[in-house]
C-alpha cells in the first residue's frame, strides 16, 4: 500500500479543463457554510508539506494553488471567517464553523506573492483545475510528526505521482522570488 499524500493526488490527478475559469469553493459546515467565488484558473498547484496550509483529515500533505486576488470574492457567511495568524505572510481566513482555511491573502505590498491568494481546490465540486505540478516544503512534514526514516518512502512516492519533492518551492518560484528581492536591493535592473 504506497503512502497516502493527500486524497484528491492519492489516485492520480486530471489535467486542467481548456477554458476552465474558476468555481466555487466550499467550507465543510453542515449548516450556513462559507462560499468563496474564483473567477479564474488556478496557478501554481503544489502538494504542500508545511505545518500552516490547510490539510483534510488524515492528509500528510496540504494541496494550494494561487489566484490573482482581483478573482476572489467571498459570496456567503462571510461573518465566519477569520484570520489564524494575522502576522503571517499569508493571511489564511479560516472558517470558525469547521476550521477549513478559505483563502490565504498576501497583504504585504512588497512580498513577492503581494496580488495572489492561496486556495484549497478540492473546496470546489467544479472540474477543471490545474493540477498539483510538485511538492513543496516536504521536509516540513517531519514537524507535523511523520516519522524521518519515511521520507525516503514519501519522496520515492511523490516522484511516482509526478510531483517533484522539493524542501522550499519549486526552483521556478524560488527563482521568482530571487529575483523579486534582487531587483527591490537594486542588484538587478527592475
Ligand atoms: N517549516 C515551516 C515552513 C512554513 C512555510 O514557510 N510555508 C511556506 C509555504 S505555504 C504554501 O506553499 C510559506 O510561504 N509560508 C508563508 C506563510 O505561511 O505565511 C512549517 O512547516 O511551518
Ligand atoms: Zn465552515
Ligand atoms: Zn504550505
Amino acid at each position: 500500500m504506497p503512502v497516502a499524500i493527500h486524497p484528491s493526488v492519492d489516485k492520480g490527478f486530471k489535467p486542467a479543463g481548456r477554458k476552465f475559469s474558476g468555481g466555487t469553493l466550499t467550507c465543510k459546515c453542515a449548516k450556513d457554510p462559507v462560499t468563496v467565488k474564483v473567477t479564474s484558473q488556478s496557478a501554481h498547484n503544489h502538494a504542500c508539506g508545511c505545518t500552516k496550509c490547510w490539510k483534510p483529515e488524515g492528509a500528510t500533505f496540504s494541496v494550494v494553488a494561487v489566484v490573482p486576488r482581483d478573482s476572489l470574492s467571498v459570496s456567503a457567511n462571510s461573518q465566519k471567517l477569520k484570520v489564524i495568524d494575522a502576522s503571517a505572510a499569508i493571511q489564511r481566513h479560516a472558517c470558525t464553523g469547521c476550521g477549513v482555511h478559505m483563502y490565504g491573502r498576501v497583504e504585504n505590498t512588497k512580498h513577492p506573492f503581494y496580488g495572489l491568494d492561496f486556495i484549497h481546490t478540492e473546496l470546489s465540486a467544479e472540474k477543471g483545475w490545474s493540477p498539483p505540478k510538485f511538492a513543496a516544503f516536504v521536509s516540513s512534514i517531519i514537524e507535523s510528526g511523520t516519522p524521518p526514516d519515511q521520507m525516503k518512502a514519501i519522496r520515492a512516492r511523490l516522484r511516482t505521482l509526478g510531483l517533484d519533492p522539493y524542501d522550499c518551492l519549486s526552483p521556478p518560484l524560488m527563482d521568482f522570488i530571487a529575483t523579486h528581492v534582487a531587483k527591490a536591493k537594486g542588484v538587478l535592473k527592475a
